[in-house]
């Protein structure tokens, strides 16, 4: 039989591993928040430690008064650990509030016992302070959102709001009850084991937060390595695994697949007059400029220095054509503006750039991704060839000859002063 003192033992025991753990992971990340969840937990276990020491009769002395001392220490230790929540949730962490709890408890359990108050009421009041801590937990961690992390603050939410409503219970049980007497052994063994429930509750709460820590800290690293820090677009490793995918998803259900190599002209230029940092600059606005041209579900990756490429699901190469007219239409109507870039030393407010396009498609060449790459390259190569600011293709005879504002790039970039 799991009796009473197993329950507070094993509940020591079992918060006491689980600071241990917090202390491990807190050692590689997030340490403010691990060590209140820490400090909390310690006072937690602290709390389950008066209880036995009243429980096991190992002291003399009024059991009310360890009664109320164990929720008072156990109270603040809930509501630090709350704080910890509320800083995982990126809200405001209310310091005070935790001092506030334990105030609180202290003055109402000293009137009360040197009042000779009923003990029905000072548990009802510790009881009460218990809720609005544990509510207050629950109330910060109500998620938005549908996706995984949502579902697990939602179960968390749930696991304290759960607490908090065994606690209400407890409360209407001690209002209604005339005779509760702190002295009665079946009054700890409620309170000690709502308690050790709590531990349990904590015990989830916690697992899951560091599961959504672990998931969060994932998708941060996969973010880190598949994206271009300068751009902001897909670095080479994302463009490969996104055309991957893209490309076995297309094969598989015969739908072409496009694919563009977007090449800034003269762009050495650039760096030579205006220094590197203008044309960090400059390429950062053509990749959010080309990003906004693109349709939903095209995507953009920086494939090399100055050349960024883009993957077309179910698009011909005549639609890629169009794309990419698009595409060098906007960047030759939109300059970048360069005034205020740190260590310039022209007054040029803004260069206008622009850009040579290979386009390509499934249709001419397959769906090897060798192919797509090299016969895009190759088209980049005849439209730098035919005086770049133009665009090629496999099948560009119609939209390859030069409208008015085709006309060949000048040999450098074209400045707007
Ligand atoms: N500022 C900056 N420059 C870069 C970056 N990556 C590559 N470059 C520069 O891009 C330039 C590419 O020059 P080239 O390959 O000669 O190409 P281009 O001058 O654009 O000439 P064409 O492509 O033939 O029109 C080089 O000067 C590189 O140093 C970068 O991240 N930032």
């Amino acid at each position: 039989m799991f009796d009473l003192n197993s329950a507070i033992l094993s509940s020591i025991g079992l918060t006491l591993t689980l600071v241990l753990v917090l202390m491990i992971f807190g050692a590689y990340q997030q340490r403010t928040l691990i060590m209140h969840w820490v400090r909390g937990l310690l006072l937690f276990a602290l709390g389950l430690g008066v209880y036995f020491i009243a429980q096991t009769s190992l002291v003399d002395g009024p059991q009310g008064v360890y009664a109320a001392s164990a929720v008072t220490i156990i109270a603040w230790g809930v509501s630090l650990y709350v704080n910890g929540i509320r800083m995982f949730r990126g809200y405001r962490v209310y310091r005070y509030w935790p001092l506030l709890v334990v105030t609180t408890l202290l003055a109402c359990n000293a009137v009360m016992l040197n009042t000779h108050t009923s003990e029905r009421w000072i548990l009802l009041s510790n009881l009460l302070v218990l809720i609005c801590v544990f509510g207050d937990g629950s109330r910060s961690l109500v998620g938005h959102g549908k996706d995984f992390v949502a579902h697990v603050f939602w179960l968390c939410c749930s696991l304290f709001a759960g607490i908090s409503l065994l606690l209400a219970f407890m409360a209407t049980k001690v209002v209604l009850n005339d005779h509760v007497s702190l002295h009665s052994f079946s009054d700890w063994r409620i309170h000690a084991y709502v308690m050790s429930a709590s531990v349990l509750v904590f015990t989830a709460v916690t697992a899951l937060l560091l599961l959504v820590m672990h998931v969060r800290a994932q998708a941060g690293l996969q973010a880190i390595a598949t994206l271009d820090v300068l751009t902001g677009v897909l670095n080479r490793r994302g463009l490969q695994e996104a055309a991957t995918r893209m490309q076995a998803v297309s094969q598989r259900i015969r739908l072409p697949m496009g694919l563009l190599i977007v090449d800034l002209d003269y762009f050495k230029k650039v760096n030579d007059v205006y220094g590197h940092l203008v044309g960090d600059v400059v390429l950062k606005s053509c990749a959010g400029t080309i990003r906004a041209a693109l349709r939903g579900g095209d995507v953009i990756g920086r494939y090399g220095g100055e050349e960024f490429c883009i993957l077309m699901p179910n698009t011909g190469e005549q639609e890629a054509m169009i794309l990419a007219e698009r595409i060098r239409r906007i960047i030759e109507v939109t300059p970048v503006n360069i005034a205020g870039v740190e260590s310039m030393s022209s007054d040029t407010q803004a260069i206008k750039c622009t850009v040579s396009v290979g386009a390509v498609s499934s249709e001419t060449v397959g769906y090897g991704l060798e192919g797509l790459f090299a016969g895009a390259d190759q088209n980049l190569y005849k439209a730098k060839q035919n005086g770049r600011n133009r665009i090629a293709s496999n099948i560009d005879q119609l939209l390859n000859k030069p409208p008015e504002s085709h006309k060949p790039a000048k040999r450098h970039a074209s400045l707007i002063a």
